[in-house]
């Protein structure tokens, strides 16, 4: 008969690889690590260049309830730098061992396939054998691989945008959660639009692969990816929708922010001179993100944008809300021929 310890081992290791939610997933390590190692106190702390982000959190003296708390942002977010032990970690990519006059801590670094990085800190009443730390490394592994499974399944293969698949979950948890506050953005009390959807398509892409072929083709497609990252904020979520469509869901105060924004990617394709081919350009349909929108609606209101954008001439941006003129719109239907999209 199994052991009773192994058997709530295994619970923990279920619960682990249970679900798709990140954040439910981070306050799943937390909770698992503190209850396998009767733990004081765990932190996953996520590495964002500067400042730390508290993925979760789990206390043995918190009161009862959900222990850990993923995704909840402390008030003030740390600065990295404020930590040493968590730099040292970071920096060796080992486990880092420190005993102090409350017990002891194990820090363990978390590295993902996307060039993530975490570190998981587990403070405890005594000292820390090698068993603990064995514990807390394995059940950080387990972590790691899950995560890498969600990326592998959320991400385009060629350009690592987010895919087509994750558009609905990650469009309600950017415009519905309060995450604002994560990224020390307070929501506007007037209810104004903090999103923007935004359908970008290459122009005549058909031709550059007829001209050049499909692998220079796939080049372009590489490239533009760069340039919708390096135009866009990095909590902007890019996506490429399959083809030469792609998606951007993008924060701004106000709609001439947001023309500016996708005004910006499209003289950055206009001005970028691809290896071979030469100029591209692209066509652009952006619309507000409304209150209880959906992502549907969302993105065919976008997409009506784009057929105009198409049929005024190409390489120009259109915003459905102050330039699509009711009889243009025709939903679904433009050149691009990505019809039936949900
Ligand atoms: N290289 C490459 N080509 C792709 C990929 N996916 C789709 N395509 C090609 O993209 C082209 C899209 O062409 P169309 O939808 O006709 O539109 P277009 O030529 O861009 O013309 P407009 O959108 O009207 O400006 C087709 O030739 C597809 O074969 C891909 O992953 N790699």
């Amino acid at each position: 008969m199994p052991h009773a310890a192994m058997l709530d081992h295994l619970e923990h290791v279920a619960r682990l690889t249970h679900g798709r939610d990140r954040d439910v997933l981070d306050a799943t390590l937390a909770d698992v690590v503190l209850a396998t190692l009767q733990a004081r106190a765990v932190v996953l702390w996520g590495d964002e260049g500067e400042l730390l982000d508290v993925r979760a959190h789990a206390r043995a003296d918190a009161l009862p309830g959900p222990v850990a708390t993923a995704g909840t942002p402390s008030p003030q977010r740390p600065r990295l730098i404020e930590r040493p032990e968590l730099v040292q970690t970071l920096q060796a990519g080992a486990t880092t061992v420190i005993s102090d006059a409350r017990g002891s801590r194990i820090l363990v670094p978390l590295l993902t396939e996307t060039q993530r990085r975490l570190v998981l800190d587990v403070a405890l009443a005594a000292a820390a054998d090698a068993q603990a730390r064995r514990v807390t490394e394995g059940m950080g592994r387990i972590y790691v691989n899950v995560i890498n499974l969600l990326d592998a399944c959320e991400r385009d293969t060629l350009t690592e945008l987010l895919n087509r698949k994750s558009f609905d979950d990650t469009f309600y948890k950017a415009t519905r959660a309060p995450d604002e506050a994560v990224a020390g953005v307070q929501r506007r009390v007037d209810g104004g639009t903090h999103h923007w959807l935004g359908v970008i398509d290459v122009d005549h892409f058909k031709s550059v692969n007829d001209r050049f072929g499909h692998l220079i083709g796939d080049e372009v497609l590489l490239l533009m990816a760069r340039l919708l990252r390096s135009t866009f904020r990095h909590d902007d979520r890019l996506y490429r929708f399959g083809g030469e469509e792609f998606v951007a869901l993008v924060r701004a105060d106000d709609a001439a922010a947001a023309a500016v924004a996708f005004e910006r990617l499209r003289t950055a394709v206009e001005r970028h001179s691809f290896p071979q081919v030469g100029r591209v350009t692209v066509s652009i349909g952006y619309t507000a993100v409304r209150p209880f929108d959906t992502p549907a609606d969302a993105f065919e209101r976008a997409d009506r944008a784009l057929y105009q954008a198409k049929a005024q001439g190409r390489n120009r941006v259109v915003c459905f809300e102050s330039d699509v003129t009711p009889q243009a719109g025709q939903p679904l239907q433009h050149a691009g021929g990505n019809v039936d999209l949900f």
